[in-house]
């Protein structure tokens, strides 16, 4: 039932302003996506124009092999789930629910029993089971939002648009609605593009990342290549905490000043470089070799992590190092630290 979803070179203005700026991107069909970056940097706008609610300037939307814009309405059959709840407040849960359904001509329109039916399972499906006959008012956040989430899913589409659908919940609901939404896909199958600017959300869901800058895809891939393998500083800095490291590559080596710090690398990334290193590649050791020496100035905890911040001669801002399950040094000691993982970028 789900299809590809492809997105060719798309270009769009809003007057001078140019929102998306020549965005790719394949989507297999029962992939889920998340589109991922800060505010302004074009998801509404990618996913708008992927429902048909926003016109391409250059560029085109494909399902399948065939250009959105030569389906129609009804045939594009897509299920959009927005932040704001938008479900009709004077409707119970299950007309809400009927709705798409309801809505259909006569002759693709299933008979009262068979719609009552499928509220009912979709009901079920969003683990909300019995609530038809509320309204929307008589409900949690969450639980609209698994409303809402039901009535995109009642007309079978063949890609399902979520913007920011937990956006508004609180933090707690929203991770139990993260657990859920996985699970449901991985049953249901549908062709998933998902707006957030909740990185964990992202990362924890989808099966691929596609992280936003400026209108333009800065890379795309699972949450290990965007984590691990950065392909630029933009989304590095963007993906959690991560320090930062003037260094000069020489041969295989990263040097901090004189001092190599980073072995190993390809030979071709000579020259002025910045090294971005995460809190938890960071380790204490004892022996000198490829070791940055440091002085402690301050230990934090924040929930379960236990972080050190470290002086580092040469260094304006202190490194943050992820102490994990390492033996916290005291405040004022003298530590060396070496860098078990970074990402090298030529130097701006
Ligand atoms: N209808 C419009 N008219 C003019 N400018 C627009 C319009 N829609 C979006 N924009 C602009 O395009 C840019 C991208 O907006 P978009 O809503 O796609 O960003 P976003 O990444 O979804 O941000 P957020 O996370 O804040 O929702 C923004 O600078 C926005 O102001």
């Amino acid at each position: 039932m789900s299809v590809s979803v492809t997105i060719e070179s798309i270009e769009k203005r809003f007057d001078a302003f140019a929102a998306l700026r020549g965005v790719s991107l394949d989507i297999q069909p029962a992939e889920l996506v998340a589109l991922l970056g800060p505010s302004g940097s074009g998801k509404t706008t990618l996913l708008r124009l992927i429902a048909g609610l926003e016109q391409a300037d250059q560029g085109r939307v494909l399902f399948g092999e065939t250009d959105m814009r030569d389906l129609s309405l009804r045939d594009r059959r897509i299920g959009f789930v927005f932040q704001h709840y938008a479900l009709f407040r004077t409707m119970t849960v299950g007309e809400n629910v009927a709705f798409g359904l309801k809505s259909r001509p006569r002759g693709q329109r299933p008979d009262d029993a068979e719609i009552r039916k499928r509220v009912g399972d979709l009901l079920e499906l969003v683990q909300l089971p019995g609530l038809d006959k509320r309204y929307p008012s008589q409900l949690s956040g969450g639980q609209r939002q698994r409303v809402a989430l039901a009535r995109a899913l009642a007309i079978e589409p063949r890609v399902l648009l979520l913007d920011e659908p937990f956006g508004a919940l609180d933090a707690r609901v929203r991770k139990d609605l993260r657990a859920w939404l996985r699970d449901l896909h991985r049953r249901t199958g549908h062709t998933t593009v998902f707006v957030t600017h909740d990185q964990e959300e992202a990362l924890e869901l989808a099966d691929r990342v596609a992280i936003l800058n400026d209108g333009r895809i800065e890379q795309v891939g699972s949450a290990d290549d965007v984590y691990d393998h950065p392909a630029t500083p933009f989304v590095c800095e963007f993906l959690g905490e991560v320090n930062k490291l003037p260094v000069k590559v020489v041969g295989s080596q990263a040097f901090f000043g004189d001092r190599p710090v980073l072995g190993g690398l390809s030979q071709n990334q000579g020259g002025q470089a910045a090294l971005y290193v995460r809190p938890q590649h960071l380790r204490i050791v004892d022996d000198l070799p490829l070791a940055l020496p440091g002085v402690v100035e301050h230990l934090r905890r924040n929930g379960p992590l236990r972080r050190a911040e470290v002086a580092v001669q040469g260094l304006a801002k202190r490194l943050d190092v992820d102490l994990a399950s390492q033996v916290a040094p005291a405040i004022g000691e003298h530590i060396r630290l070496r860098i078990t993982h970074g990402s090298l970028f030529a130097a701006a």
